[in-house]
């Protein structure tokens, strides 16, 4: 990882619940804060934010020392100049989408502030500025919600489950501009997730919690593969992977994908050239041969090295795979995996059976 953009470390008790967790950020993109119910996502996002004082406390933010309770140091909310987006979007009522926006633009301060017709275009704002909440649907409201948060020039963006409220229709308008967000802004964006499908999608980064601990950090596609973490094992274990679109076969109805890996076909993407692409593959679509397989249907075959493998239930094997350093899951047989006399670190053929992609 560069440079850190956050270093944050907390500890607080509660009658049931106690919180030790400590993690990085790095500057750009998204780190996603996952893990199950009560497991103390929110918790942590509002020490970051300075609305719960952990007793024991250490944050830096760009360098800059917030809150280190060792030293008695504690910056208080209004002056850590933080984006804070509920799940549900808090807007003034009776103000225009307009009015909202230059709510948080005037209170914009500090060398990040974003110009206003940049967060209009990235949000997709522009038809919506002379509306009133009421009139916004929830994915909408959202959409402001972030809008005036950015506008405020923050310098770390906190999302608790921005998705949470608003149904499949809505979800799916508004993943796109948060995409975007994540490509284009220079700024950390921390999001509390509990949705296996947001965190695939949107995040670079995963924080995984459970019960109050940081169970792993690292990039989003070592943790999905990670045997010794809960994302990599049953039935939804997934790899997911960062390709490029390398070129189209109209005839064929196909879009070749390339990654560190090698290549991969998928139905046709309408994408230029060069255009990133994250798909996901689940371990139980990937299978394991010795020899490159001869006369397949099956156009995804990779090359790549056992690095680990882990059983799982009475007849499975959880595999992690690495292909030209990409980590891959196939879920097989024990009775596979000794036909195949499989080993780490020994090179096999990986055949894809289906590819989704993350966006
Ligand atoms: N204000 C509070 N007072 C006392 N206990 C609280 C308070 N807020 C949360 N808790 C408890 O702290 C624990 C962690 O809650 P938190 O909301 O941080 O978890 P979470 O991972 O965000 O869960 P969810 O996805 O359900 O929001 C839970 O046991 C919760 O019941």
């Amino acid at each position: 990882m560069t440079e850190a953009a956050l270093k944050a470390r907390f500890a607080l008790d509660r009658p049931d619940f106690h919180l030790e967790a400590a993690f990085e950020a790095p500057p750009g993109g998204v780190t996603a804060l996952f893990g199950p119910s009560g497991s103390g996502k929110t918790t942590l996002l509002r020490c970051v934010a300075g609305l719960e004082r952990a007793p024991e406390g250490y944050l830096e933010v760009g360098g800059t020392v917030w809150q280190d309770e060792d030293a008695g140091l504690f910056r208080p909310p209004h002056r850590r100049g933080v984006g804070y987006v509920f799940q549900e979007a808090a807007l003034l009522p009776h103000r225009t989408v307009t009015g909202n926006l230059a709510y948080g633009y005037r209170r914009a301060r500090g060398p990040r502030r974003l110009a206003w017709g940049e967060v209009i275009d990235l949000l997709g704002l522009e038809p919506l500025l002379e509306r009133r909440p009421a009139g916004l649907s929830g994915g909408e409201r959202q959409r402001v919600a972030i809008g005036r948060a950015l506008l405020a020039g923050p310098n770390l963006l906190l999302l608790d489950e921005p998705l949470s409220a608003l149904d499949r229709a809505a979800k799916a308008e508004i993943l796109p501009y948060l995409e975007r967000l994540r490509d284009r802004l220079a700024l950390p964006v921390l999001l509390v997730s509990h949705a296996v499908d947001e965190v695939a999608r949107l995040a670079d980064h995963l924080v995984l919690l459970e019960a109050g601990h940081v169970q792993g950090t690292g990039p989003l596609a070592e943790m999905a593969t990670r045997l010794d973490l809960p994302l990599a094992h049953g039935e939804p274990a997934e790899a997911v992977v960062e390709a490029r679109v390398a070129g189209h076969e109209p005839g064929y109805g196909l879009t070749s994908l390339s990654f560190p890996g090698g290549r991969l076909s998928v139905p046709a993407l309408d994408r230029p050239p060069d255009a990133p692409v994250r798909v996901r593959i689940r371990a139980r679509d990937v299978s394991l041969t010795r020899q490159p397989p001869r006369e397949t249907s099956i156009l995804n075959v990779l090359t790549a090295r056992v690095a680990d493998m882990r059983e799982e239930g009475a007849e499975g094997v959880m595999v992690r795979l690495e292909a030209g350093g990409a980590p891959l899951l196939a879920r097989i047989t024990r009775k596979s995996r000794d036909a195949l006399g499989l080993e780490p670190g020994m090179e096999v053929f990986a055949q894809i059976k289906g590819i989704a992609l993350a966006d």
